[in-house]
């Protein structure tokens, strides 16, 4: 029997209030590319894991609809805009029956053998418990997952991995160190192109990097 493939959910903010925290962190690159370069190179990984079946991203900007729809996505509006838990909960909604995985747009070095990893391990375990992914820091959550008629029920948020255990889910344990490795800030950035980038982030930086002085 084949394995069953899953729909992911990507959740998108518009560029312009996306991504805060990173405001200035590649001098001289405007910061809406970079925001737009983290959610597609996330979804550039997602759309090439042999488990997934579809992306919906969930977004009411315009740049990140085309890029998603161009990638293969489905594209949802950011309804009822009501933050990041409301927009998992719209894009599970819309997803045909079946296993529905939901994952933050900021894990710009993602491999998609890694993805497809955490997705087998979340089938493999208890029929009917959600399990969660903590980001690398271990305080965030990377990765949320559902089985067949399991709503997804998102936590996310300031200190979402004990929110998400406090609700029933249960941590997903294995080395997928592109998959947790979330990028919130400048340090973040850094840790993630250790890792290796996908293509988008990996041309800004490069564009990015303060030129070195003569000599
Ligand atoms: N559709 C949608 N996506 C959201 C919303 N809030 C956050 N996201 C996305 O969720 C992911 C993780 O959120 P955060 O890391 O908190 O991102 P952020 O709010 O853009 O970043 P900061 O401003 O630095 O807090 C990012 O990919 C965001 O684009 C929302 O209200 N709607
Ligand atoms: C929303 C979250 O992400 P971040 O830590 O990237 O803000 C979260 O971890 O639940």
């Amino acid at each position: 029997m084949s394995q069953p493939r899953w729909a992911v959910v990507v959740p998108v903010k518009r560029l312009a209030v996306a991504k805060s925290r990173l405001r200035g962190a590649l001098p001289g690159v405007p910061h809406e590319e970079l925001a737009l370069a983290l959610a597609a190179d996330t979804l550039r990984a997602v759309l090439a894991c042999p488990a997934v079946a579809e992306a919906l991203v969930v977004t009411d900007d315009d740049r990140v609809a085309a890029a998603a729809r161009a990638a293969g996505a489905r594209v949802l509006p950011d309804e009822p805009d009501a933050g990041l838990n409301a927009a998992f909960r719209h894009g599970a909604a819309g997803a045909a029956a079946g296993w529905v995985a939901g994952i933050t747009a900021d894990v710009p070095a993602l491999r998609p053998a890694e993805l497809a990893g955490a997705l087998l391990a979340a089938q493999n375990g208890r029929p009917g418990v959600r399990r969660f992914l903590p980001d690398a820091p271990g305080g965030g959550t990377v990765l949320l997952t559902a089985g067949p008629g399991v709503p997804l029920d998102p936590r996310f948020g300031v200190g979402s991995a004990v929110a998400h255990a406090a609700s029933g889910a249960l941590p997903l344990d294995g080395d997928w160190p592109s998959l947790r490795r979330d990028v919130d800030t400048a340090a973040d950035l850094a840790a993630a192109a250790r890792l290796g980038l996908g293509p988008r982030t990996a041309a800004l930086v490069a564009a990015g990097r303060p030129a070195r002085a003569a000599g």
